[in-house]
């Protein structure tokens, strides 16, 4: 407790995430470890929580989905704290995207790593004015992302989307699209690129080709950009994908590491998912905020996740 009352230590808890059966356990996980418990009790309540704790406190942690650390990220960084505020991360969401790519397992073992874990300075997403921690989806997977298995996400990587998209919606509006990223860090030597997407994939933490794991790079100030046009239906009900085919190797599929991207649409407002909160919008402009966030992380977290093969995953 800080001399003015307020608390150095604060747990945001969503309690309606997920199944909404982890209350009870996280409110006495988090009274164990002296933490103040704010419940959010409507949307936007988790973002202005965070931004009221923020300034005093050291630790704003989220008990909740990818939403709800979207949310308190974005709220650390509303009140400016993002330098001297830690975000700790405790899994109560339906997917958890963002805590199984650090690392963190479960409720207990999230309230371990908050108090043990190496800290680390992870790149932010930013989309316009918000904050994302994860990805930014634009499409008709959007929505349908949030519904496909994370098991199925971490084998098939891209093509789950696609596969999924194909399974739930039928009948598709493929988005007209340009984009334009930067090579460099100043903007400059811009890849280009315009046509029919059938999604746009952009990963801070988190990647959609078929690599072996689902994290990407968050330290790099890189996105990890996919691009899926509407021509890999067409191969992927032509059985290309049965066969194993449609991956990051397919035409179809353009990927791009940038630092900054625009993505304009030549039609309508497109609807975006950052982290799994919706954004609509005619042109987004992305760019990440290199190393802006400290997190807990545990032990599987990987700052490189590729170099696991070479090295045996020390890091
Ligand atoms: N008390 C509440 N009642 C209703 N909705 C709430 C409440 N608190 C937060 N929310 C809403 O919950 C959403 C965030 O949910 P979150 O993403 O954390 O969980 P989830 O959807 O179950 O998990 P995941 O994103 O991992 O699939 C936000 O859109 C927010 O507006």
């Amino acid at each position: 407790m800080g001399s003015d009352g307020a608390s150095d230590r604060v747990l945001v808890l969503n309690p309606v995430s997920g199944s909404g059966d982890h209350v009870d356990e996280v409110v006495e996980l988090a009274a164990d470890r002296g933490f103040e418990i704010r419940k959010t009790e409507k949307g936007g309540d988790a973002k202005r929580f965070a931004r009221e704790a923020a300034p005093e406190a050291d630790l704003v942690a989220a008990a909740g989905g990818d939403g709800t650390v979207n949310a308190v990220a974005n709220g650390v960084a509303a009140a400016d704290a993002l330098e001297s505020t830690t975000v700790g991360v405790v899994p109560a969401g339906t997917g958890n995207n963002f805590a199984s790519n650090i690392g963190i397992r479960g409720l207990e073992h999230a309230f371990d790593v908050i108090e043990d874990g190496r800290r680390r300075r992870i790149d932010l997403g930013i989309a316009n004015d918000r904050i994302f921690v994860n990805s930014c989806v634009g499409g008709i997977t959007a929505e349908a992302s949030s519904e496909t298995s994370s098991e199925s996400k971490a084998n098939l990587g891209v093509l789950a989307y696609v596969k999924n998209t194909v399974g739930t919606v039928g009948s598709f509006d493929s988005l007209p699209l340009r984009l334009k990223a930067a090579t460099r860090p100043d903007g400059e030597h811009a890849h280009a690129w315009e046509g029919e997407a059938l999604f746009v994939l952009v990963g801070n933490c988190r990647r959609f080709t078929g690599a072996r794991t689902a994290q990407a790079d968050v330290e790099d100030g890189l996105f990890e950009v996919t691009i899926v046009e509407d021509a890999a239906v067409t191969e992927l009900l032509g059985g290309a994908a049965r066969q194993g085919l449609l991956d990051a190797d397919s035409d179809c599929i353009i990927t791009r590491r940038t630092p900054s991207l625009e993505i304009e649409s030549r039609r309508d407002a497109v609807e975006y998912s950052l982290d799994g909160e919706m954004l609509e919008t005619e042109t987004l402009h992305l760019e990440t905020d290199a190393s802006a966030l400290e997190i807990a992380v545990g032990s599987e977290y990987r700052i490189d996740p590729d170099e696991e093969a070479t090295n045996g995953g020390l890091v």
